[in-house]
């Protein structure tokens, strides 16, 4: 054991996190190299942010960058090392940042990692800062050696080592007996395991560099490179032995200018010996992406650039590289949209955006506050670079700024041209597409149209609601179900309209599929008459038509509410008319029976105009509920009585339609008008309670096709069960055998004295918040659910 060495057992979670990262993502391994990058970026982003304010932190090393040294040592074991001079760690930052994970929601998100076998591994990296620990995929031992920078708190900071192997479950923190070797910084030694040998290649990693972290990152990283050289014999000393020092970073590159004039002494042969010549490369040489000409970078660059920036597996749909001037200073910006939307995205309320601003290259900060970006676009990813800004103020003052404010309104202007472009580009076709039509595959366009509505067509609901500056841009941009297609714009429905139609018809049921709208009462006829109708399953949908209240000039019309026109109705013949007013006067009787058996909860009763082949309607007033509005607000204010006066008032603000057309209401007619008009005529009680009941069944059916609840199921029921007797020829009253065996009693004894199947996966006592003690089970079976403090099951 090294001297002062203290051991710490990995928090649970952390050894929980090291063995899903290992376990699944073997065969992305080379992340760690990207992972350990942009954590020694990091640190010098910290140092130079410190600094503005605490300028001893720069004592201690010259220069701010990245080193990265691979070797094979005396020994013939592979090493990789990789060393920054940022802000570094105390032995005490050392055993929290690497020995526990402070972030919230934690266990809860392992539990989920771990049940998906890894299918969920996609945000891994990142969402949870398991940055370090991807080392681990490549080393099976590791050493982070750092000394934190010097300040009035920590004048005298010392070298500390942490050291862990990948399979156990302890590290160990010890003072380095080397004594403080690195100035300031940290360096991270990876022992490399064996079927990871290749990175100690210089080309795999120069290789790994330009493809993950050069343009990315800001300060500059130096690769250790040896070659031989042949040099004349005289030269006896000139064997290299210490490796010159990586240039700071102020340094001009001009590594290419030595050799020289070579020809003009190749007169004698000369004696000449090989060398090893150890250099220094510089591999970032490229400024960052986000300064670079558009024009300049590829579009795998800003691909690979989002997804080491912002962590995140997937590449993005699209985004807008663009300069700009906000409140009068100038910046240069890229706004990315993912290609997904975070689960969390709807349970929180307000999701910080991920904006990373910057000054001159220099990392500010990434969390602009709150409200840095209205709830709808807070999913944007942004990277901003300013010119100039007061660096040395407080968060809060700079959150506040004039830049900022008016910068949030930019970022939004441009999300929306981006979307806007999408679903242009998925309407146009270019002349190859053209040529290729009928293959029935998507164009390009379509596919990132299709893509980016699936992943944000909700929010944009939301954003239409919210945004009212920005409203009709973005409802031009919300798809909807049709009755007639997958999905159309508000701009594409007002084309299709018939000539005449004045409104735009919609039926909203929440939770509702389109498949199952499109089969609705209220949808019947418009469908059959060749009308487009929206069909609305999603919460926010209805809400969003309200606000619209119009569309180009168009009404929006809930086709289960009064109201509904067609528009032609000017067009019906004289006759028509006149068979509507024949048809009222023939249904008379029908009319005022149906009236006197709703009388408690529908306002009037009429000869339908909507339906085609169902019998009966309840149709919404156009200031009454309809079903889908009647859910809502039960779901909201349920025993509020001071609300349930106007909601009962609301409720009743219904009609029943009925459909002349159907032989069921023909024959109920029939049923009605033989009844005696005369109020001495003997009554046939029997029959009358026959017909009555008949009636409530077609009205609770109406209920039911209309979307509504039915007041009592259970009488419904017990009506539907005397109407199919009657149909069967079975007795009404004849009782059903209700005969059932009895429980048998009491038990007094424990269930758990018998064998009893205890199911670990069906309780999670750290969720119960309970503690079990020894569980019954087998002992590995419980370390799948048993937080085990401590215990790396490695
Ligand atoms: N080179 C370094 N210099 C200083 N501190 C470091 C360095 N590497 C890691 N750390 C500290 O250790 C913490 C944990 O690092 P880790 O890579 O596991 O997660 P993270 O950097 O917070 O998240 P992620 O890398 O996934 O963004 C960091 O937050 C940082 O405080």
């Amino acid at each position: 054991a090294t001297d002062g060495a203290q051991k710490f057992n990995y928090e649970s979670d952390v050894a929980r996190l090291r063995k899903i990262v290992i376990n699944s993502l073997y065969s992305h391994r080379e992340v760690f190299l990207r992972e350990l990058i942009s954590n020694a970026n990091d640190a010098l982003e910290k140092l130079r942010l410190t600094s503005l304010t605490v300028p001893e932190v720069l004592e201690g090393a010259e220069s701010m960058n990245v080193t990265i040294k691979a070797f094979r040592d005396e020994d013939g074991i592979s090493k990789l090392v990789l060393r920054d001079t940022g802000i570094g760690m105390t032995p005490d930052e050392l055993t929290a940042n690497l020995g526990t994970l402070a972030k919230s929601g934690t266990s809860e998100f392992l539990a989920r990692a771990e049940s998906t076998d890894g299918t969920g591994t996609g945000n891994l990296i990142g969402a949870f800062g398991l940055g370090f620990y991807s080392s681990f995929l490549v080393a099976d031992k590791v050493y982070v050696t750092s000394v934190a920078a010097k300040s009035p708190k920590n004048p005298d900071p010392q070298q500390y080592v942490f050291a862990s192997t990948a399979d156990e479950s302890t590290f160990e923190v010890y003072p380095d007996p080397r004594g403080n070797v690195l100035g300031r910084g940290t360096e991270i030694t990876l022992v490399l395991k064996e079927d990871a040998l290749d990175y100690v290649d210089t080309l795999k990693i120069i290789e790994l560099v330009n493809k993950h972290s050069s343009f990315a990152t800001t300060f500059p990283i130096y690769l250790h490179t040896t070659r031989t050289e042949e040099v004349p014999v005289e030269d006896e000393e000139t064997e290299t032995t210490e490796t010159p020092k990586p240039k700071s970073e102020n340094d001009d590159d001009d590594e290419e200018a030595s050799v020289e004039d070579v020809e003009e002494e190749e007169e004698k042969p000369k004696k000449t010996k090989p060398v090893v010549v150890e250099e220094w490369v510089h591999l970032n040489s490229q400024p960052p992406i986000w300064m670079r000409d558009p024009k300049t970078v590829t579009d795998e660059e800003y691909e690979i650039f989002y997804q080491s920036t912002f962590k995140d597996y997937e590449k993005p749909l699209s985004w807008a590289h663009f300069s700009g001037d906000s409140a009068g200073t100038s910046f240069k910006a890229i706004v990315y949209i993912p290609s997904h939307l975070d689960d969390s995205f709807w349970q929180n309320s307000q999701t910080p955006a991920d904006i990373r601003l910057m000054v001159k290259r220099v990392f500010i900060m990434s969390d602009l506050g709150e409200d840095a970006l209205p709830k709808w676009a807070s999913w944007v990813k942004v990277v901003v670079d300013a010119d100039d800004l007061p660096l040395n103020v407080s968060r809060e003052t700079l959150q506040s700024t004039r830049f900022l404010k008016q910068l949030k309104g930019i970022i939004v202007k441009r999300l929306l041209q981006m979307l806007a472009k999408l679903a242009e580009n998925a309407e146009r076709k270019s002349e190859l597409e053209e040529l290729e039509e009928d293959g029935g595959e998507m164009t390009e366009g379509q596919l990132a149209w299709w893509r980016m509505s699936r992943a944000y067509n909700n929010v944009l609901k939301l954003g239409a609601i919210e945004d009212v500056k920005n409203r009709d841009k973005i409802a031009a941009l919300v798809r909807f179900a049709t009755n007639q297609r997958n999905e159309t714009s508000l701009d594409q429905y007002v084309e299709n309209r018939k000539k005449g139609q004045k409104q735009i018809f919609y039926l909203a049921d929440m939770g509702k599929s389109p498949e199952i709208l499109a089969k609705s009462v209220f949808v019947e006829k418009l469908h059959a008459r060749g009308y487009e109708v929206l069909l609305l399953g999603q919460p926010l949908d209805e809400i969003l038509l309200q606000q619209l209240r119009v569309w180009k000039k168009m009404s929006f019309q809930d086709v289960a509410k009064s109201g509904l026109k067609f528009g032609d109705e000017e067009e019906d013949p004289e006759e028509e008319k006149e068979r509507q007013k024949e048809l009222t006067e023939q249904y008379k009787p029908l009319i005022d029976w149906f009236k006197k058996e709703t009388n408690d909860f529908v306002r009037n009763v009429v000869i339908s105009n909507r339906l085609v082949t169902s019998p009966c309607a309840i149709v919404a007033d156009a200031y009454g509920y309809t079903a889908n509005m009647e859910k809502m607000l039960s779901a909201q204010n349920h025993g509020q009585d001071d609300k349930r006066v106007m909601h009962d008032f609301a409720k009743k603000m219904k009609t029943l339609e009925i459909n002349p057309r159907s032989p069921l209401i023909e024959g109920l007619l029939k049923r009605v008008e033989q009844l005696p008009t005369d109020e001495d005529a003997e009554r046939d009680l029997e029959a009358e309670d026959e017909l009555r009941e008949v009636t409530s069944v077609l009205i609770d059916g109406a209920l039911v096709r209309s979307g509504f609840e039915v007041p009592d199921s259970h009488n419904f029921f017990a009506r539907v069960d005397r109407i199919l007797r009657r149909s069967l020829g079975v007795s009404e009253h004849a009782p059903t055998d209700a005969s059932v065996k009895p429980a048998p009693p009491v038990d007094p004894s424990h269930p758990a004295d018998e064998e009893f199947a205890f199911d670990p996966e069906m309780l999670d006592p750290e969720m119960l918040g309970l503690n079990f003690g020894e569980p019954v089970v087998e002992e590995d079976e419980a370390q799948k659910v048993w937080k085990v403090e401590g215990h790396d099951e490695l």
